[in-house]
């Protein structure tokens, strides 16, 4: 039991289908962004991030990726606007990674994969009263998701990255409050929308996507430290090290990719 799935040859992205049909379906995450395709839609608003009152709760390392947890009792740190029709609740961000100098990210923009990806993890709690309710629905999710590209270091994913060791092995978690998301955002919250699913089992086809154009800079060694972490708990003797923990592009199935102004 625990998890039946992974990255790896024996549980990859192409065998999660024979637990997990969906993996089939017809709006399926994460996929190839064509922006000349992408039709740009006037009616879609900005989109707005309300993380003022933020409290993140704790760290984790959940096997598959490394998460970040937040207080969800209450709208204090709400997306809202752009395509959205209701505030969704932040719940969760996590990352994606590639292996050294590899690519990383989930999305692709014409064909071109970043070193990683960050998914901020939202759901919507006008609707539904809980995650785990919303996460089967097919307007409950709303994740955004932002490029890393490696460059200069980034002055806040520093928090990140030292607390990292606390949670080397799978099932570790750490006390990590009061961080902002906020500081990991580019300057442009230009983006691209589509309607998909969740990038893992149970790979859910509940998800609204908005993805920022522009990329956030980290440096090279900030990107090793997540890579110091491991797919594997402390009492298994085979150590494996979490990376390339990404699902690859999947068919589009016909349908349109909106992009913001
Ligand atoms: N890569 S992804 O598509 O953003 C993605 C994929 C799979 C996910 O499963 C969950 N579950 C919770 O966050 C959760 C948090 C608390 C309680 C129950 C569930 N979030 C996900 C995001
Ligand atoms: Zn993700």
């Amino acid at each position: 039991t625990g998890h039946d799935w992974g990255y790896g040859v024996e549980d990859g992205p192409s065998l999660w289908h024979q637990n997990y049909p969906i993996a089939k379906g017809s709006r399926q995450s994460p996929i190839d962004i064509l922006p000349q395709t992408a039709s740009h839609d006037p009616s879609l608003g900005p989109i707005a991030l309300k993380y003022d009152q933020c409290t993140s709760i704790n760290i984790a390392n959940n096997g598959h990726s490394v998460v970040v947890e937040f207080e969800d009792s209450d709208d204090r740190s709400v997306i809202q606007g752009g395509p959205l029709d209701n505030p969704y609740r932040l719940k969760q961000f996590h990352f994606h990674w590639g292996g050294k100098g590899c690519r990383g990210s989930e999305h692709t923009v014409e064909g071109h994969s970043y070193a990683s990806e960050l998914h901020l993890v939202h759901w919507n709690a006008v609707k539904y009263e809980t995650f785990g309710e919303a996460a089967t629905a097919p307007d409950g999710l709303a994740v955004l998701g932002i490029f890393l590209e490696t460059g200069d270091d980034h002055r806040w994913l520093h928090t990140i990255t030292d607390a990292l060791y606390m949670v080397k092995f799978k099932g570790s978690v750490t006390n990590f409050k009061s961080f902002n998301p906020k500081c990991l955002l580019p300057s442009s919250l230009h983006y691209w929308t589509y309607l998909g699913s969740l990038t893992t089992p149970p790979l859910h086809e509940s998800v609204t996507w908005i993805v920022l154009k522009e990329p956030i800079a980290v440096s090279e060694k900030q990107m090793s430290k997540f890579r110091m972490l491991l797919f594997t708990g402390e009492e298994e003797d085979q150590r494996m090290r979490m990376e390339n923990n990404f699902r690859p592009p999947q068919p589009l199935k016909g349908r349109k990719v909106r992009s913001s102004n």
